[in-house]
């Protein structure tokens, strides 16, 4: 069990003394080895949150623990050696010219040894699957690999913490099951925090626990199956549910009981072999 390693004590955060806030009051913690999910509507703050966690950005009220340090001016060199980002447009994160020139910047950055520079550079590289493209130019990639890329240049710098800022919301299908993959792949090997900020319902499925903001304000905290189970209450502040779980209330309103709300292709195949298996 881990520990609590990101902490909001009531926070919040406006972008200018005259703006509207952005985040009111917010607190939740997020544990060493967690998988979260951070979901709502446009504008409902989740960017600005994952920018406080690593210091781009600084509250005006409450606090802000990374690994018990809280963030400011002292401690925000520290805080980001913790904290790994990967962002939404894999073309704007490339730095090296080559995949391994641009994993290896990070680590020349915090000034790596050079042996285990090689050697983290080959275990990044091998965690995303990507280590047959050293060589290679980042640009001529898939939208997926570049993706991938930039989480083995994250990786490589050891953090504690990885946020994925829409990081899948450009790819298509493939892509983004092989960033799912990868992630949870990386997730057995290492146990890190995870923060996923995401449009994908499909993705909210696999993770511990989501955390649902409305309007500023943290709106839920709870399990994927505990969250998708209030349709009504998250059409209304703007969200959706994910397909499968659509698909099955449309099975059970023609008629076809199904006992667990399913939320995978899995389960719900398994639902509808124990259904057809009693017919
Ligand atoms: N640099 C900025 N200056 C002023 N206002 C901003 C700035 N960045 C974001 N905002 C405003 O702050 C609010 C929250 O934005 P934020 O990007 O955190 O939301 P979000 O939930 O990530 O949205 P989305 O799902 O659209 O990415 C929005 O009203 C947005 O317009």
């Amino acid at each position: 069990m881990g520990y609590n390693f990101i902490e909001f004590k009531n926070v919040s955060f406006r972008y200018g003394e005259n703006m509207p806030w952005v985040l009111e009051n917010v607190s939740f913690q997020i544990k060493s080895d967690e998988w979260i999910a951070i979901i709502g509507h446009n504008g409902s703050g989740k960017s600005t949150i994952a920018k406080l966690m690593n210091g781009l950005l600084s509250p005006q009220k409450g606090t802000i623990l990374i690994d018990g340090m809280e963030v400011n001016e002292d401690t925000i060199w520290e805080i980001r050696k913790k904290i790994g980002m990967v962002f939404q447009n894999p073309d704007n994160q490339f730095v090296g010219t080559t995949v391994q020139d641009d994993v290896a910047f990070g680590m020349e950055n915090r000034g790596v040894p050079r042996q285990e520079m090689l050697k983290r550079l080959e275990d990044s590289l091998s965690a995303v699957g990507m280590q047959d493209y050293e060589l290679r130019e980042p640009h001529r990639l898939s939208g997926g690999q570049k993706q991938r890329v930039a989480i083995a240049g994250v990786l490589a710098i050891s953090p504690q913490a990885i946020i994925l800022d829409e990081a899948t919301a450009m790819l298509d299908p493939n892509g983004r099951k092989e960033i799912m993959d990868t992630i949870r792949s990386v997730k057995k090997k290492h146990p890190l925090s995870l923060i996923t900020i995401t449009h994908d319902l499909n993705e909210v499925t696999l993770v511990d626990r989501v955390i649902v903001m409305n309007k500023g304000k943290v709106w839920l905290e709870a399990s994927p199956r505990q969250v998708f189970s209030r349709k009504k209450e998250l059409l209304e502040i703007g969200l959706d549910i994910p397909f499968i779980a659509k698909l099955a209330g449309h099975l059970s309103q023609q008629g076809m009981p199904l006992k667990n709300e399913p939320l995978s292709h899995e389960e719900l195949l398994e639902e509808l072999w124990t259904y057809h298996s009693k017919m």
